[in-house]
């Protein structure tokens, strides 16, 4: 027997919108956003997908994302999971910064280097920043030792890979249908995960917002299949889009 997992990326926030480095910043999703969530609902609806449970992060555009797609699928009484292993990758001292002017300012090389490689972490925020996650109630419970004030993609990896097979993978196995609504470097650390990528391979991947990305396992969880819920056409062009947000324009 096969099992699927579905993925989605939040749709546009206010904040891509603006092509602001976001990480932990908890902002909201645009109206088109709001769009393409309850467009990717009706896509899964529309395909029979159905779910048992649910899981997101702890940032609205990801919990709101995944609200509009249970919402377009009849479907807001699913149990949803919470949890910060699942957010973004926590961008530190980039949080805020436009991303063309970081460009032109540091150059295209050095904003690729700090988006896509794997183990270079961007620059910290500093402990007494008022966005260090340690000063927001929604972290409170967890262990102040684990929550970062930057992250490169590894350390993404070290926190969200542990997490999808510690508390997800049980619930797959045992033949529950999973959707997960996250975020481009959280899902690009499952995805490196489960497609068994090369520290070089990821750089060049890219996710795209709020298109469904569905896994096919077999009954060990290796994955037979991978296919994402839209023309290809509108597929390329909403990853270039992605990609180019670092072009300094
Ligand atoms: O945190 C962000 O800025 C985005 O959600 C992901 O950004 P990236 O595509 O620049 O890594």
């Amino acid at each position: 027997m096969s099992m699927k997992l579905v993925l989605i990326r939040h749709g546009e926030s206010e904040w891509n919108k603006e092509n602001k480095f976001t990480g932990w910043t908890d902002v909201e999703l645009s109206e088109a956003g709001v769009e393409e969530a309850k467009k990717a609902g009706k896509v899964l609806k529309d395909a029979g997908f159905d779910f048992d449970i649910c899981y997101t992060s702890y940032l609205k555009r990801a919990i709101h994302t995944l609200n509009n797609v249970l919402a377009e699928m009849d479907r807001e009484w699913l149990p949803v999971v919470k949890s910060w292993k699942l957010n973004e990758r926590h961008y530190g001292a980039l949080q805020g910064l436009n991303k063309s002017e970081t460009a032109a300012k540091y150059g295209e090389e050095q904003v690729k280097i700090w988006r896509r490689s794997f183990d270079i972490p961007p620059m910290a925020l500093t402990e007494d920043d008022e966005r260090n996650p340690k000063k927001d109630p929604k972290y409170r419970e967890a262990d102040p030792a684990e929550l970062p004030l930057q992250e490169s993609l590894k350390d993404t990896i070290a926190r969200a890979v542990p997490y999808f097979e510690e508390v997800i993978k049980p619930q797959i196995k045992a033949g529950k249908r999973v959707v997960i609504a996250a975020h481009g470097n959280s899902l690009r650390a499952l995805v490196k995960y489960f497609d068994g990528l090369s520290d070089e391979e990821i750089v060049s991947v890219n996710i795209p917002t709020a298109i469904p990305l569905v896994y096919e396992f077999d009954d060990d969880l290796n994955v037979i299949g991978k296919e994402y819920l839209c023309d290809p056409d509108e597929l390329t062009a909403k990853m270039n889009s992605v990609a180019n947000q670092g072009k300094a324009k």
